[in-house]
C-alpha cells in the first residue's frame, strides 16, 4: 500500500523542453525534474526519474516497470489503461510544415497528406479524428525535425514548446514553419488504471507543493531557454536573412519568367486542342443536322446555332433577342405546357435530362415536329440551375411516317372511318369512363341487308362506293362524340353515350331511314336497307366483349325478323342463341346416333284425289327434347354444315322406300327430297352423287324430285347449273319450293329445266275467292302451265282451299287437309288404301 511505499519510479519522455530534457551534459533537467525533487522532499518517498522515448515510457508504465508517467494527455483511447491526476499545465500542439508547402490552415486541409509524429503522441489520435490516414512515426521530436529538414516528410505534428526549442536550437526556423495550432493539450500525471493508491500518494505530495513554488520553477525554465539566444545572434540572423531574401527574389524572378513562358506554351497548346475538339463536335452536330440551343436559366438569355434558325426558316439572329415569349410564340400551344413542365421537372432535379417532342411554327406558318432534348450544365454553389443546353432535331418526316402507320393500323382505308381495332380500344376506354361516371352507353351493330347482291349485280367497285356513302350517312346522323367505325365488309358499329331509350330509338329510326334512301352509284340508282342490333351498358352488358356480342345477336335477330329494323338485345335472344348452340352441338351427332326420322307427306292429284307423290321430311328424335320439327333444326344444320350428311341420309331413306313401295304405286309416283343451297357447294358433289346412288340401286331418275329454293337460281354458279343439267339427264325432276316468297325474277324459270312450282303455304292459307292470294295463285298457275310446268299447292288445310285450287286448275296439293307428314309405315298404309281419306274427297 502507498503508506509503506518508500520509493517510486516516475517515467517520461526526455525530449520535451522545457519540461523535461537532457542538458548539454546529458543530465535530465527541466520543470518536471524540479517538481519531483520537491515532491521527494515533501513526501519523503524516494523518486527515481527515468526518461526515455515517449512510446517506451508508456510501455514501461503499463508493464509495471514504472509507477507514474509524467506529461501525458488524456484521450479516450488511453482512458482504458490510465488513471489521471488533474491537469497541471496547458500545452499547445501545432502542425509544422516545410516552407515549400503552403495552404495548410486547418485540420481538414491535412487530409490526403502524410503527417509525421512522435510514436505514441496524443496528436496522432487528434489527427485521425480530423481524417488524416497516413502517418510517419519517429522516436523523438529531434528526429521529426530532421525528417522535415530533409523533406522526408513535409508536415509534422509537435507540441509547441519542444518544437520551438528544437527549431531554435537547430537554427532552422525558416525551413520549418508552424502552420496552425492543432489543439491544446493538458499535462497530467497518470498511473496504471488499477493503481489508485499510487495516484493518491502522488496527489498528496503534489498538493503539498505550493503554487508559489510551482511558479518559481516554471519561471526558471520557461524564461531561461528564450534568453539563451543573445541579441547579437539575432542581428546576425537578420542580416544574413536579408541577403538571402535578395538572392531568393532574384532567383524567383528568373523562375517566374520561365514559368510564364512554359504556361503560355501550355495555354497555346490547350487552346489549339480545344479548337480541334470544338471543330470535331461541330462536325458531328452538322452531320446530325441538329440545331443547338443554350439557355441561361437565371437571365433567360438564349443562344442558337445557325442550323437552328435555318430549321425554322429564319436567318441567323433574326429571332434575337430571344425571350420566353418568343419561345411560346414558336411552340405549339398543345405542346408548350408539356414542355414547360418537363423542363421544370428537370430543373428541380427530378429527371436526368429533359426530352420532349414538340411542334414549332416554321416562318412560313406551318408546323414542324422537333425533338427537343437538353440538360442542365453547371449548378451554382447554392444549387440553383444556371445554364441549360441542348439540341433541336427536325423529326417532321419521322412523325408523319409514324402517323401514317398509326392511321393505317387504326383506320379503314375505304371509308376513312376507324377500324375494328381502334373501335375495340375505344369501347374498352369508353366503358371505363362510363363506369366511373355512372353513364349508360349504347353500342350499335349495323349490317347492310343483302349487300352481297349489290356486289353480285353491280360489281365490287360500286359495292365499295356504296359502303363509302353508307359510312358518311351514318356519320352524319350521329353527334360528334359518337364513335362510328367500319368493322369490316358491310358491318359498321357505333358507340355513343345513351341519353334516353327514346332518343336511342329515334336515332335508330333515323339511321334506318338515311341508309335506305337511294344511292346513286356511277349513275345507277340502288336501294339497300340495314339491320341494327343494340346493346346497352350496363343494362345488358358489363364488358366490351359482351357489348359486342350482344349487339351482334340483336342485329341477327333484326335480320331474322325481316331486316330493315333495329332490335335491342334481350335475354330471350341470349336464350335463343344458347338453345341454338346446344342444338348445334347435339345435331352433329344426330345422324351417327340414329336420331333422325324420315316422314312422308302425301301429294295428291287435285282432280282424282289419289296419292301420286310424297315429300320426304326430316324429324329429329332428340334424346331429351323429344321430336323436333325441321323449321327448328334445319337452319342450324345449314349453318354448321350438318345438313349435307342429313340431306344425304333422307335421300337414301327415300330411295330405299321407293324400292319398297314401287309395286304399290302408279307410274307417276315420285318422292320429293329437299336440297339446301349448302348441299350444292362444289366439294360435296363427287362424294354424294345422288344420280350414281339411284343407278346403283336400280331406281329410275323420275322417281325422285329435288326441291330447291328459288334463291339458288338467282345468281347461280356454273357448278349449280352443271348439277341441275346432270339431274335432268338422269331423269330427276326439279321443283321450286316456297315459290312466291322470295326474290322473284322469273327469268330463271325458262333458263333452267324446272318441272314443278310449289306455291308457298302463305298464299294457300289466305286463299279466298277473288282475294289477292287467289289472284296471285291463279297468275302463277297460268304462267306455269304456259311454260309447261306443273303446280303443287302447299299447306292445304280446308275443303274450300282445295276447291278454289281445283277451280284455278292447280295440279297437285299437299297439306293437313289430306294428311300430315307420317312415318313410312303409316304412309305405306295410306298407299295401300290408294286414296287418302276418300271421305274427305
Ligand atoms: N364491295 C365490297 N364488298 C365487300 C367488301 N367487304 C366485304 N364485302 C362483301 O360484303 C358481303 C357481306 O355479306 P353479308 O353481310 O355476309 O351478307 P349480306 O349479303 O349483306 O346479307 P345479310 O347480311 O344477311 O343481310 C359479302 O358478299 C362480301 O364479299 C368490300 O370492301 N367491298
Amino acid at each position: 500500500s502507498s503508506a509503506h511505499t518508500s520509493s517510486i519510479t516516475v517515467i517520461s519522455d526526455d525530449n520535451y523542453p522545457p519540461y523535461l530534457f537532457k542538458d548539454a551534459d546529458g543530465n535530465t533537467v527541466g520543470i518536471v525534474a524540479d517538481i519531483w525533487a520537491l515532491w521527494e522532499q515533501k513526501t519523503g518517498v524516494k523518486v527515481t526519474l527515468v526518461s526515455t522515448v515517449w512510446e517506451s515510457a508508456q510501455q514501461q508504465l503499463l508493464s509495471g516497470q514504472a509507477d507514474v508517467i509524467e506529461m501525458i494527455f488524456k484521450n479516450s483511447e488511453r482512458e482504458k489503461n490510465y488513471a489521471y491526476s488533474p491537469p497541471y499545465a496547458q500545452v499547445p500542439v501545432g502542425i509544422y510544415a516545410h516552407e515549400s508547402l503552403t495552404g495548410l490552415t486547418s485540420p481538414a486541409s491535412l487530409s490526403g497528406f502524410t503527417v509525421g509524429a512522435q510514436k505514441g503522441d496524443g496528436c496522432i489520435f487528434k489527427l485521425k479524428e480530423a481524417g488524416v490516414k497516413s502517418f510517419r512515426l519517429y522516436n523523438s521530436y529531434e528526429e521529426i525535425i530532421q525528417a522535415v529538414l530533409h523533406q522526408q516528410v513535409k508536415i509534422v505534428c509537435m507540441d509547441d514548446y519542444p518544437a520551438r526549442y528544437y527549431l531554435y536550437r537547430l537554427d532552422n526556423t525558416n525551413q520549418v514553419r508552424r502552420a496552425f495550432g492543432l489543439y491544446e493539450g493538458q499535462f497530467h500525471r497518470a498511473v496504471s488504471k488499477n493503481n489508485l493508491a499510487m495516484l493518491a500518494l502522488v496527489e498528496k505530495g503534489m498538493v503539498a507543493i505550493s503554487p508559489h513554488e510551482v511558479a518559481a520553477i516554471e519561471e526558471k525554465w520557461k524564461g531561461s531557454y528564450v534568453q539563451a539566444f543573445s541579441y547579437s545572434k539575432r542581428v546576425f540572423y537578420l542580416i544574413s536573412g536579408l541577403g538571402l531574401v535578395a538572392a531568393i527574389m532574384a532567383l524567383s524572378i528568373l523562375t517566374l519568367r520561365l514559368a510564364v513562358k512554359r504556361k503560355t506554351l501550355e495555354i497555346e497548346n490547350k487552346s489549339l486542342e480545344i479548337e480541334h475538339q470544338r471543330a470535331r463536335l461541330q462536325n458531328i452536330l452538322d452531320a446530325t443536322r441538329a440545331g443547338t440551343w443554350e439557355w441561361n436559366v437565371q437571365t433567360g438569355e438564349c443562344q442558337f446555332n445557325a442550323r437552328w434558325a435555318e430549321m425554322l426558316g429564319y436567318a441567323s439572329g433574326e429571332l434575337m433577342p430571344f425571350s420566353v415569349e418568343t419561345a411560346q410564340r414558336l411552340i405549339h400551344p398543345d405542346d408548350w405546357q408539356k414542355a414547360k413542365s418537363l423542363v421544370a421537372q428537370h430543373l428541380a432535379g427530378e429527371s436526368e435530362f429533359y426530352e420532349c417532342d414538340i411542334r414549332m411554327r416554321h416562318k412560313q406558318g406551318y408546323w414542324i415536329w422537333v425533338a427537343d432534348r437538353g440538360q442542365l450544365i453547371p449548378r451554382s454553389a447554392a444549387h440553383l440551375p444556371l445554364m441549360m443546353s441542348g439540341t433541336h432535331i427536325d423529326i417532321t418526316e419521322k412523325k408523319e411516317a409514324e402517323q401514317e402507320i398509326w392511321r393505317q393500323a387504326n383506320y379503314d382505308s375505304l371509308t376513312q372511318l376507324p377500324n375494328r381495332h381502334y373501335f375495340n380500344c375505344h369501347v374498352l376506354q369508353g366503358l371505363e369512363s362510363a363506369k366511373e361516371n355512372k353513364q349508360r352507353v349504347a353500342l350499335l351493330a349495323l349490317d347492310l341487308d343483302r349487300f352481297k347482291e349489290v356486289n353480285d349485280t353491280l360489281g365490287h367497285h360500286r359495292g365499295d362506293e356504296l359502303l363509302v356513302q353508307a359510312g358518311q350517312r351514318i356519320r352524319n346522323e350521329v353527334e360528334a362524340q359518337a364513335m362510328v367505325a367500319r368493322l369490316g365488309g358491310d358491318e359498321f358499329a357505333i358507340m355513343l353515350p345513351l341519353v334516353s331509350d327514346a332518343a336511342l330509338a329515334k336515332l335508330c329510326e333515323r339511321l334506318l331511314g338515311a341508309l335506305s334512301s337511294s344511292y346513286v352509284l356511277e349513275g345507277e340508282r340502288v336501294f339497300v336497307t340495314a339491320s341494327i342490333g343494340v346493346s346497352i351498358f350496363p343494362d345488358d352488358a358489363a364488358t366490351a366483349a359482351e357489348m359486342m356480342r350482344h349487339s351482334d345477336q340483336a342485329m341477327y335477330d333484326a335480320k331474322n325478323n325481316g331486316r330493315n329494323q333495329f332490335r335491342v338485345f334481350t335475354p330471350a335472344m341470349q336464350e335463343a342463341l344458347d338453345t341454338r348452340m346446344a342444338l348445334a352441338r347435339d345435331l352433329r351427332l344426330a345422324v351417327e346416333n340414329g336420331e333422325l326420322r324420315d316422314y312422308y307427306q302425301p301429294i295428291v292429284d287435285l282432280h282424282t284425289g289419289e296419292i301420286v307423290k310424297a315429300e320426304a321430311l326430316m324429324r329429329w328424335q332428340h334424346p331429351a327434347l323429344g321430336l323436333i320439327g325441321p323449321t327448328v333444326f334445319i337452319p342450324v344444320a345449314e349453318e354448321i354444315g350438318a345438313i349435307i350428311e342429313m340431306g344425304d341420309w333422307i335421300f337414301q331413306q327415300a330411295a330405299h322406300h321407293i324400292l319398297q313401295w314401287q309395286s304399290l304405286v302408279g307410274a307417276a309416283f315420285a318422292i320429293s327430297v329437299n336440297k339446301s343451297p349448302v348441299q350444292f357447294t362444289g366439294h360435296q358433289l363427287s362424294k354424294n352423287d345422288w344420280v350414281s346412288h339411284l343407278r346403283y340401286m336400280g331406281i329410275e331418275g323420275r322417281r325422285i324430285v329435288v326441291e330447291i329454293t328459288e334463291g339458288l337460281l338467282l345468281n347461280p354458279d356454273p357448278e349449280i347449273e352443271d348439277i341441275l343439267l346432270h339431274f335432268r339427264d338422269a331423269g330427276i325432276q326439279v321443283a321450286i319450293d316456297d315459290f312466291g316468297t322470295g326474290y322473284s325474277s322469273l327469268s330463271y324459270l325458262t333458263k333452267f329445266d324446272i318441272d314443278y312450282l310449289k306455291i308457298d303455304q302463305s298464299f294457300t292459307r289466305h286463299l279466298n275467292e277473288g282475294n289477292e292470294s287467289y289472284v296471285l295463285c291463279e297468275a302463277i298457275i297460268v304462267m306455269a302451265h304456259k311454260l309447261g310446268l306443273k303446280v303443287i299447292a302447299e299447306g292445304v288445310e280446308t275443303a274450300l282451299q282445295r276447291d278454289l285450287l281445283r277451280a284455278i286448275h292447280c295440279d297437285f296439293a299437299q297439306g293437313y287437309f289430306y294428311s300430315p307428314p307420317v312415318p313410312a309405315e303409316t304412309f305405306k298404309t295410306l298407299l295401300e288404301q290408294g286414296k287418302v281419306t276418300a271421305t274427305q274427297m
